[in-house]
């Protein structure tokens, strides 16, 4: 569906991103994981075809992206973690507003479900600038699936959120996850992890260090943390998983 094939990314003269193949599994579920500054967002936005790569090239269904691109946008949902709505619409004039210039036709069913497991009828006719940062990020989440993606994109999805939003949150992934949709997510959170991945990408200094399911990831541990044992906090994350 999905594959990246000699991607290499530069930012002035920088390089920061180099992946000579990764191949994205149907209805596959991925956390990825890797210390600040190791290219998760810039390979979230790659895939998403909001960045162009500067050498190499994304397939999807084995055609180069800019080839299909109309068909990427409508298949890809990107939900980045900055919150870009406007903050004097409610909730429901946001969702219209957006519905309005979405690529496809709404799935009604889909929306009402998306709806319901996020809890946002709860505060529809609320303001973006009246909800706490919870309320927020379930709506940018919502927003950024208007469109009933296949493939789902998710930078940090619950990072500072309170307890309760991140319930429901990791709940509509995981609704996503058994109906088949494939998720790629940026997390830092065990819990998280533990709850929804099946596949993991491990990434460190632009590179993959791992991907693969979740047993493939038990047996290489050991030699994912022996080549980057630098970062405490991808070790701990790691050793638990
Ligand atoms: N638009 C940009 N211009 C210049 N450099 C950038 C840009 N976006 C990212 N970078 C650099 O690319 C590298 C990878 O950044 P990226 O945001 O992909 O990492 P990350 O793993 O998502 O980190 P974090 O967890 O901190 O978000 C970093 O060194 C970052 O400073």
């Amino acid at each position: 569906m999905i594959e990246l094939v000699q991607i290499e990314k530069y930012y002035k003269r920088k390089q920061v991103l180099a992946i000579p193949s990764f191949s994205i599994e149907s209805g596959a579920a991925y956390g990825i994981l890797g210390p600040n500054g190791a290219g998760k967002s810039t390979l979230l936005k790659l895939i998403a075809s909001i960045e162009k790569p500067t050498k190499g090239t994304l397939y999807f269904n084995g055609q180069p992206y800019r080839h299909v691109l109309k068909q990427v946008r409508q298949s890809i949902g990107y939900i980045p973690q900055d919150i870009a709505l406007y903050p004097e619409l409610t909730v429901t004039q946001q969702m219209d507003f957006w519905l309005r210039l979405s690529w496809k036709q709404a799935d009604q069913n889909f929306l009402k479900k998306m709806k319901r497991t996020l809890r946002l009828d709860e505060v529809a006719h609320k303001r973006l600038n009246e909800l706490s940062g919870g309320w927020q990020r379930k709506l940018n989440l919502c927003i950024g699936m208007i469109h009933n993606p296949n493939i789902c994109l998710f930078d940090e999805p619950t990072v500072g959120v309170d307890i309760a939003a991140k319930e429901d949150i990791i709940e509509w992934l995981s609704t996503l996850h058994n109906e088949g949709k494939t998720l790629l997510y940026i997390s830092h959170d065990r819990y998280e992890l533990e709850r929804l991945s099946d596949h993991y990408v491990v990434m460190a200094n632009g590179t993959m260090l791992f991907h693969g399911d979740k047993s493939l990831l038990q047996r290489n541990k050991d030699t994912i943390l022996q080549h980057d044992s630098s970062h405490q906090e991808l070790t701990k994350i790691l050793s638990h998983l």
